[in-house]
């Protein structure tokens, strides 16, 4: 039925959140005035699915982690079911992944922005009893890193802010989103073919790494100058794109790229369109690609 994905710093007090959102939406779909389907909230996070938290300290061990919460949350989808995710999520590309796995099954979507400042969440972290602060320097570490979620993008909409000043959640703003929201049908981004070209994915895997290349090539050759260029992937193909002004690594590129093809080629194999075919042309992934990278590269 919906996804709600928490988003906030670590120890800003999500799970507190989630632990009075989960009681609202509970009473409210016992209210006898309810006649909607009949619903079950479900909780996962970090904690319920046994991940330490100081695994956000090396990529290494996060990456299996973040592995492991998405396929719970994949697990959990479903139409009986508002699903709340209650982890950090903040990685933009990994919000970008759930939202699309979202609207493959068909839910409503929102996300939970729980706000506090760090040094609030460094005193909270410092004082915690239940055994799960983090390390001081893993706490500054994610507090760096963290990508604010933003209402002006797709996957991070609606987004709902509650402030670590006020008791009170935006309980109706949120059940409006889980009960009224949109549905919003697999986009071509996510969507599966229902006979999928059997090169489906070998274009996917050669389109992107073509991007990837012309990318560090134009970069190369232009001295990390940035602004738009055309990028010679053939001799009829040259999609243009707008790269930001600085350097980007080949590590950042691949990661990007990395997430792209996780979903996509989780669509081709999964085949779970059901109107319309989805274009798996070479100029078809490297414009999907090409706007992705510019959505989700930092200026
Ligand atoms: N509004 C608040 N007032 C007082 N204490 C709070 C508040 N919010 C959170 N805390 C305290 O901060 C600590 C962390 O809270 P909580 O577990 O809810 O945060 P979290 O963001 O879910 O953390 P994590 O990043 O570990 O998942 C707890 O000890 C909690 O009691």
């Amino acid at each position: 039925m919906a996804l709600i994905t928490l988003s906030g710093y670590p120890s800003s007090g999500k799970t507190r959140r989630v632990t009075q959102l989960k009681a609202h939406l509970q009473q409210r779909l016992q209210d006898p005035s309810y006649n909607g389907p009949k619903l079950t909230v479900a909780v996962i996070s970090d904690d319920s699915l046994n991940i330490d938290r100081n695994a956000y300290d090396d990529s290494r061990a996060e990456k299996p982690a973040r592995g492991a919460l998405f396929t719970a949350m994949q697990r959990q989808m479903g139409q009986d079911t508002i699903l709340i995710v209650d982890a950090m999520n903040y990685i933009k590309g990994f919000r970008y992944q759930m939202y699309c796995a979202a609207r493959e099954f068909k839910l409503r979507v929102c996300t939970v922005y729980v706000v506090a400042p760090p040094e609030q969440c460094k005193e909270w972290n410092a004082v915690r009893e239940d055994g799960r602060a983090y390390k001081p320097e893993t706490l500054d570490n994610l507090i760096m890193r963290y990508e604010e979620p933003s209402s002006m993008v797709r996957w991070d909409s609606p987004l709902i802010t509650t402030l670590w000043s006020e008791d009170d959640l935006p309980i109706d703003q949120i059940w409006r989103a889980v009960t009224e929201g949109t549905v919003k049908p697999p986009n071509a981004g996510t969507q599966g073919v229902p006979k999928a070209p059997t090169d489906a994915l070998h274009t996917l895997e050669h389109t992107t790494n073509a991007i990837v290349a012309a990318v560090m090539a134009e970069q190369a050759a232009s001295g990390g100058l940035g602004g738009a260029v055309a990028l010679s992937l053939s001799a009829t193909l040259k999609p243009r794109m707008t790269l930001p002004y600085r350097t980007v690594t080949l590590s950042e590129m691949q990661r990007m790229k990395r997430q792209f093809v996780t979903v996509h080629k989780k669509a081709i194999t999964l085949g779970t369109v059901e109107k319309g075919a989805v274009d798996w042309s070479e100029e078809s992934v490297a414009d999907k690609f090409v706007t992705y990278l510019e959505e989700n590269m930092k200026p």
